[in-house]
């Protein structure tokens, strides 16, 4: 926990963030997003002027193809289909803000982690160290698929991606203090002896070279990882800055912070990594104008889209299941720290999947704040208070309009009960998120 509540905007280069068909609302302009950037730039500049530490944005780069067996739901009603690249995009929005840090998911599946560190570290680099990537390890068939790659079982994935890391550090580590000269009187750019070589054999990659860039003022970029199985979580001990997780309720939250302290303390690290806990405000003047505005969007979610959502997250085709019955832990290669918080839901009686599916087709899950922004405010400071966890990542539902709403209304509360910044805390993402 530090200081201040840190916030991170949790978005998705796709029709929707997280509701599903919120690209149809008449209020949203993601449609024309999709294809305008001008419109992320601007709304990055929003984010800049509330003071989010970051753009965050998630991403699967294969289709949600588990439920009946087929895509056809996911591309019926644009459940992140299509599925297009955050890196790209947060080039354009990099080169248009000068503070807001700049995360992307990339899966450490389809890509060499030389090609992963080159992209992120060019980008790092380039924007002054405002970089971060959340390390994921593919959970979703319709990656492999995609990419032509066997399907490895859920703890070789992370085996896999350990070495990955290796070669990462290794990478971010091979420019030594004082390498780089850039003497233009001699035509001396940089000392080789002072560039470390890498000569990478292993179980899973080959790689020798040298760091294909320069290291930023951070160093390397902020690492987030967002995998709440133990084998995930062992994994985020090792290498997560920040972990970001989904929790359903406050007491999911509460137990999730007390497990993942005495998990941090076992295996000695001390610091913990930063929680971030995904949340889903619902803005309006008043509660009951809120709720409304939450019924609108639930009401329009399709029941088959959101399903279809669930069951890739999770790695199970819920088709064959009965929708009324609670939803039973099961066996899964996919999520297994998703299924375990919505299939032992900590006090709340156990959710149907109906109710999971609709929690999936509102948010993959992350709770609804719900209410005025004085009420959105005080639930915002009394988790953080209660939890110790470093902040949250925000996701909104109709885009523009609920950043617009957050930082103008809910930011400015926060700020006067001095909680939340005044002004960035650094120019790197790793200071402004007080990892410095
Ligand atoms: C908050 C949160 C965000 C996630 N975002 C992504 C994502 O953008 N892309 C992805 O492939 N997986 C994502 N995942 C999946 C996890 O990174 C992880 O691969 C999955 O949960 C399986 O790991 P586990 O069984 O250890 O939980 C996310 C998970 C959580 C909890």
């Amino acid at each position: 926990m530090g200081k201040y509540i840190h916030l991170v905007s949790f978005q998705i280069n796709s029709p929707i963030n997280h509701t599903v068909l919120s690209w149809a609302h008449p209020d949203d302009n993601r449609l024309k997003a999709l294809g305008d950037m001008s419109l992320w730039i601007d709304m990055a500049r929003t984010l800049e002027r509330g003071l989010f530490d970051a753009i965050f944005f998630a991403d699967t780069p294969g289709v949600f193809d588990r439920y009946e067996d087929r895509m056809d739901d996911a591309i019926r009603y644009g459940v992140c289909w299509p599925t297009m690249d955050p890196v790209t995009l947060l080039g354009a929005i990099a080169g248009a803000t000068t503070q807001l840090g700049l995360a992307a998911t990339v899966s450490t599946g389809p890509h060499h982690p030389y090609s992963v560190v080159r992209q992120l570290s060019t980008l790092d680099y380039m924007s002054g160290g405002r970089v971060g990537w959340n390390i994921v390890t593919g959970h979703l068939r319709g990656e492999h698929r995609a990419y032509g790659l066997t399907e490895l079982p859920h703890d070789e994935r992370y085996d896999r991606a350990e070495e990955y890391m290796e070669i990462c550090y290794a990478l971010w580590n091979s420019v030594g203090e004082g390498a780089v000269i850039a003497d233009k009187a001699s035509g001396v750019f940089a000392d080789p002896s002072k560039v470390a070589k890498i000569a990478h054999q292993g179980k899973y990659f080959n790689c020798n070279t040298v760091a294909p860039a320069l290291p930023s003022p951070q160093g390397r970029p902020v690492l987030f990882q967002a995998g709440s199985s133990g084998r995930g979580q062992a994994f985020a001990m090792k290498h997560a800055d920040v972990v970001f997780a989904i929790q359903p309720n406050i007491p999911g939250m509460k137990k999730f912070m007390t497990d993942f302290n005495a998990t941090a303390a076992s295996l000695g690290r001390q610091p913990a990594p930063g929680v971030t806990f995904g949340i889903q405000p619902v803005i309006a003047g008043t509660e009951e104008e809120a709720r409304k505005k939450l019924n609108d969007i639930v009401e329009r979610i399709p029941l088959e889209g959101a399903i279809a959502r669930l069951s890739g997250t999770m790695g199970v085709d819920f088709s064959g299941m009965e929708l009324d019955q609670p939803l039973a832990e099961m066996q899964t290669q996919g999520s297994q720290g998703l299924m375990k918080a919505f299939s032992n839901i900590v006090g709340e009686k156990p959710l149907t999947l109906r109710d999971v599916a609709i929690r999936w087709g509102l948010a993959v899950g992350m709770p609804q704040f719900v209410g005025s922004p004085e009420q959105v405010a005080d639930q915002i400071e009394t988790i953080w208070r209660e939890t110790g966890c470093h902040g949250f990542n925000v996701t909104p539902n109709i885009m523009p309009v609920s950043v617009d709403d957050f930082v103008n209304e809910v930011v400015p509360i926060l700020q006067k009960r001095g909680v939340y910044p005044t002004e960035y805390l650094g120019k790197t993402l790793r200071e402004k998120l007080e990892l410095a």
